[in-house]
């Protein structure tokens, strides 16, 4: 089919002078991106479309989705977990489960209702936690698959005041489409100097000393140290903390060395160090330190095999976390004379328990997880993740997310009137499904002036993903989740950016959306290649409709749609519009497209969904050879 010329007719909106330019740049916030569902829910079927409500609300992410879930018989997509949040109420809940800086604290009291709850059960966290926008924890609250499951969708970040995130399961909140963020760097400087502490008053005896002096003895020839100075301290994980101790520990006159798989030996050579090999690390050093991450990789790393490639007599200090060490095997080492000593601020299990071997062996120094306790960490970290917390509520995209792509605040500013158009073209698509075998073979076409690597299109490709799948299941769809969703559905979506000779000033000149192998319920949608195809602009700040199938157009993407084929001819205008108006449907605009085969596209926007009787006349009126409702 050859392409149409277009001509827009009364009152179509922003169509005098069409230009591609974005609305001049405000601060994106993307509150329907990272936080709502779509607020107008469609159907599939003329017949079945359901009530929704609008919830205003000066926090837009509030504005959650009443609505019910739209038939999809007609897709494979099925129903998730991911379900849709329901109404609440409209200042958003914060939870505090552990102890947090004042400064933090006030920046929550400053934007939501604040609840501070420390020592909850796993129990009642879960029954508190549907009441909750953000929940914000240290190292003591397990945040489980559970938690996310009874949040019941309203829970939209978990804030972890602090580094380590091994006690939330990141895989059910990506699920559940919850923003994980955390305060990475405000407790380096304190963890690093709780590593020193441990390792000189273990060298010296500190605390057993301490404890016999206070049991009445003076025992000067018992606690005879070791001395730092030339001796070999291997950082394990040179990353924020373990390049801190590192430094510090040439201060004291120690050789470092260092193993990380992952960091640039570069940056260890400016401190002095050398980066090894795990296996050269363990057999060289007299002190250990650890500081890598708890992963499955790094669980029970040191254990009875690696122990025994330890010299004879090494020291070992752990601020990092418990599960790195298999402790019973600590335990034997410890026995056998092996490690001579550890000095531990983590365990496995926290607190440990009372009669654990680890924690009464006398050659063990002990602290209940101290390494970012000083009062300036503890200010720094609350004021980070309170403000991560409050950003991500407002639904600007954090810095420090930890299950979501980092898009910095420039990129989303540039790619804000292009995120409406990528769900407007989603959802369009998507009602233009009539069957099929589901739909499953997605394919999304940026044509772009830009170098592909100045194109970041996951946000894009997430928001045409949440505005096909959201209108047909019960899923919320986010930026954490969308890629999860679309895999668990079964939905494969393809991207590909072609290059085109428009301003590079802008980051997309177009995007197109392709479904394949699925029946349309306008004909007229279908391109030469047998997909359903629609192709759309930003205009004017504005998502606009340019080309459907074959056929170029010009439509604002926004409020109810009607497309109709007809034969191109006088009175046909005239026709529809006395139909609407006899059964009071308020015409917003009509524009007309031509194609060279004497057929022509009417697009008319209507205030509400005409009834189906209305409809109906329309596709009797001689002529109309098929027209479509569309909700966008
Ligand atoms: N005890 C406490 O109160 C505190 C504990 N921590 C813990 O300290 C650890 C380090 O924190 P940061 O330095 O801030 O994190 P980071 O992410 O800056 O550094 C971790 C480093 O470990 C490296 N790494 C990953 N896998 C490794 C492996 N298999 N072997 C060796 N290195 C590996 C990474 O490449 C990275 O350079 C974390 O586990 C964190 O939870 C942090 C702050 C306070
Ligand atoms: O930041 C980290 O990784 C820590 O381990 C600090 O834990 P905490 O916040 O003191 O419970």
């Amino acid at each position: 089919m050859a392409s149409s010329s277009i001509k827009a007719i009364s009152p179509f909106k922003a169509s005098s002078s069409p230009s591609t330019q974005p609305p001049s740049s405000s601060k994106p916030s993307l509150l329907s991106f990272l936080h709502t569902s779509s607020s107008n829910p469609i159907s599939l079927k003329l017949s079945h479309s359901h009530s929704h409500a609008h919830n205003s609300h000066s926090h837009s992410f509030l504005i959650t989705n009443v609505l019910k879930t739209a038939d999809s018989s007609e897709t494979s997509v099925s129903k998730s977990q991911n379900l849709k949040p329901t109404s609440s109420d409209l200042t958003p809940t914060i939870l505090v489960s552990e102890k947090l800086g004042e400064a933090g604290l006030q920046v929550l009291r400053g934007f939501g209702n604040l609840e501070c709850a420390y020592n909850l059960s796993p129990e009642e966290l879960c029954a508190k936690i549907s009441t909750c926008d953000a929940l914000i924890v240290r190292s003591g609250t397990k945040v489980t698959r559970q938690v996310f499951e009874a949040a019941k969708g309203r829970l939209k970040v978990v804030g972890r005041a602090g580094v380590g995130i091994d006690n939330v399961d990141l895989q059910a909140a990506t699920e559940f489409g919850c923003l994980v963020v955390n305060a990475p760097t405000a407790n380096t400087v304190a963890a690093a100097e709780h590593g020193i502490a441990l390792l000189t008053a273990m060298s010296r005896n500190v605390a057993q000393a301490d404890a016999s002096i206070k049991a009445g003895k003076w025992l000067r020839n018992k606690y005879v140290g070791v001395s730092l100075v030339g001796k070999t301290l291997a950082v394990m994980g040179f990353g924020k903390v373990g390049s801190e101790v590192a430094r510090r520990a040439k201060g004291l006159g120690m050789n470092v060395i260092s193993h990380d798989p992952y960091a640039p030996a570069d940056r260890a050579r400016a401190v002095g160090v050398d980066l090894v090999s795990f296996e050269q690390a363990i057999a060289t050093a007299d002190f250990i330190s650890l500081h890598m991450p708890l992963t499955p990789a790094t669980a029970k790393v040191f254990n009875d095999e690696t122990f025994a490639k330890m010299k004879k007599g090494v020291r070992i200090i752990n601020v990092a976390r418990g599960g790195v060490i298999d402790e019973d095997a600590l335990v034997r080492a410890l026995e056998s004379g092996v490690v001579a000593q550890a000095a531990l601020d983590v365990f496995t299990e926290e607190p440990p328990p009372k009669d654990s071997k680890l924690v009464q062996h006398e050659n063990v120094t002990l602290t209940p997880h101290l390494g970012a306790s000083t009062k300036e960490a503890q200010e720094g970290v609350a004021i980070e993740i309170a403000e991560a917390v409050v950003g991500a509520l407002k639904g600007e995209l954090s810095a420090t997310a930890v299950n979501a792509p980092m898009v910095p605040p420039e990129v989303l500013s540039e790619l804000s009137p292009y995120v409406v158009l990528a769900e407007k073209l989603g959802k369009l698509a998507v009602q233009l499904v009539a069957g099929g075998n589901g739909i499953t073979s997605v394919r999304v076409v940026y044509k772009s002036a830009r170098d592909p690597d100045d194109l970041d299109t996951r946000l894009l490709r997430a928001m045409i993903t949440k505005g096909i799948i959201e209108p047909i299941s019960a899923s919320f769809i986010n930026l954490v989740n969308a890629d999860f969703v679309a895999k668990q559905k079964g939905l494969r979506i393809s991207e590909e950016r072609v290059a085109v000779d428009s301003s590079p000033g802008f980051p997309v000149d177009s995007i197109q959306v392709q479904i394949y192998n699925v029946e349309s319920k306008f004909a007229s949608s279908v391109s030469e290649s047998g997909s359903i195809s629609i192709e759309g602009k930003v205009k004017y700040g504005e998502p606009h409709l340019t080309c459907l199938g074959s056929f170029g157009v010009d439509v604002s993407l926004e409020g109810n749609l009607i497309l109709c084929r007809q034969v191109d001819q006088p009175g046909m205008i005239g026709r529809v519009g006395n139909i609407l108006g006899n059964d009071n449907v308020n015409v917003s605009f009509m524009s007309v497209g031509r194609t060279v085969q004497k057929k022509a596209l009417m697009a008319i926007g209507v205030d509400e969904e005409p009834n189906k009787r209305t409809l109906e006349k329309i596709g009797k009126v001689p002529d109309i050879e098929e027209f479509v409702f569309l909700n966008l």
